[in-house]
């Protein structure tokens, strides 16, 4: 369940703590961010309210922790990401019951997204091995008038410190696929997750703890994002900021400054029906693309576009 056995840690009273230098905290805040189940509309869970100097620590550890990560060997990162991947799934219920009661994820499917964020943990981790083991020779004579007497050697260096934002509709796996690269990368990681999936996502990052990555190298911090939104993605301590959401993005993107961003924001995915087409597969294929999970999915079809020859027949 939720909060209890290995997740008790995470819980203060009845507000779930944030994570910070590889402890739980409580904030100093002392003020709550209340989580409401959009099925019973009730408030179902509480999250605490971090303040900007408890921003300013986690950026801090994660800092000094990436100093040492990124001399982690590659062999190293990618043992304690299977660790994690292999531990989310062992506790897939609880967090797929946090799915169901924070972003009413219906229960076959939550339990589908935390497994699929454990595979894309390892996955991450298998062709980061492969990726960053990787390094390029550059000679000279490609260029016009140079001879061959000049080699260059490159290979890809971590950033710093990655602020991942994931969006409410799969605070886990969206929130996995930014950790994961991350990491492996050799990069230090602090999550601001979405307040609807906060608490399937501190789970998540517990998961991480218990896998026993170093102390400071993943924060989280929780409050909301239209209160320490601003703060985190101008923070000077960020590297490189990976979000995913709607509208929200471009406004990211004006305000962060010189770091390199990484943006998934809404799309208008589009279904063609060609003239071959069989008709009843197409409509129930449309009907399940965009109304499946509410039509909350970034790759939900929104649009239909038909071959005229269809639309005579
Ligand atoms: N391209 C892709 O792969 C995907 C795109 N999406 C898109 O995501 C959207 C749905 O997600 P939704 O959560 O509603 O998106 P939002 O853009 O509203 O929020 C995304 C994240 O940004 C945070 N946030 C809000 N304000 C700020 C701020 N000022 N600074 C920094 N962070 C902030 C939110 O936190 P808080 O919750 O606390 O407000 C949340 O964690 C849809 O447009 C969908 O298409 C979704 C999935 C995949
Ligand atoms: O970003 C999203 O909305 C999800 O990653 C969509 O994944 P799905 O199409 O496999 O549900």
């Amino acid at each position: 369940m939720a909060g209890t056995g290995p997740f008790s840690d995470i819980l203060d009273g009845e507000v779930y703590k944030y994570y910070a230098d590889g402890e739980w905290r409580a904030s100093a805040s002392g003020k709550a961010v209340a989580i409401v189940n959009p099925t019973t509309r009730q408030t179902q869970y509480r999250v605490q309210a971090c303040t900007q100097e408890e921003v300013n620590k986690v950026m801090e550890a994660a800092k000094v922790a990436q100093m040492a990560w990124a001399r982690t060997p590659l062999w190293k990162r990618a043992e304690l990401l299977h660790k994690a991947a292999a531990i989310l799934k062992e506790h897939k219920a609880p967090i797929a019951e946090c799915l169901v009661k924070e972003i009413a994820k219906p229960a076959k499917d939550a339990v589908s997204e935390v497994v699929r964020s454990g595979d894309l943990v390892s996955y991450t981790a298998e062709e980061g091995v492969r990726i960053l083991g990787e390094g390029k020779l550059l000679v000279s004579d490609s260029f016009p008038g140079n001879e061959r007497n000049k080699y260059c050697l490159s290979s890809k260096v971590p950033l710093g410190v990655v602020l991942a934002i994931p969006p409410f509709n799969y605070p886990v796996n969206l929130a996995v696929s930014k950790i994961g690269p991350a990491l492996i990368a050799g990069n230090a990681l602090v999550l601001k997750p979405p307040t609807q999936g906060a608490v399937a996502a501190l789970h998540m990052v517990h998961c991480f703890h218990l896998a026993g990555f170093p102390k400071g190298l993943i924060g989280c911090v929780t409050g909301k994002g239209s209160e320490i939104g601003d703060f985190l993605t101008m923070h000077p301590g960020v590297n490189c900021i990976s979000f995913t959401g709607g509208d929200t993005g471009i406004a990211i993107s004006k305000k962060a400054g010189m770091v390199p961003l990484q943006m998934e924001l809404g799309g208008k995915d589009a279904c063609i029906v060609l003239e071959d087409a069989d008709l009843d597969l197409v409509a129930a294929n449309i009907v399940k693309g965009g109304f499946s999970y509410s039509g909350q999915r970034c790759t939900a079809v929104k649009v239909v576009l038909i071959m005229e020859a269809v639309i005579l027949v």
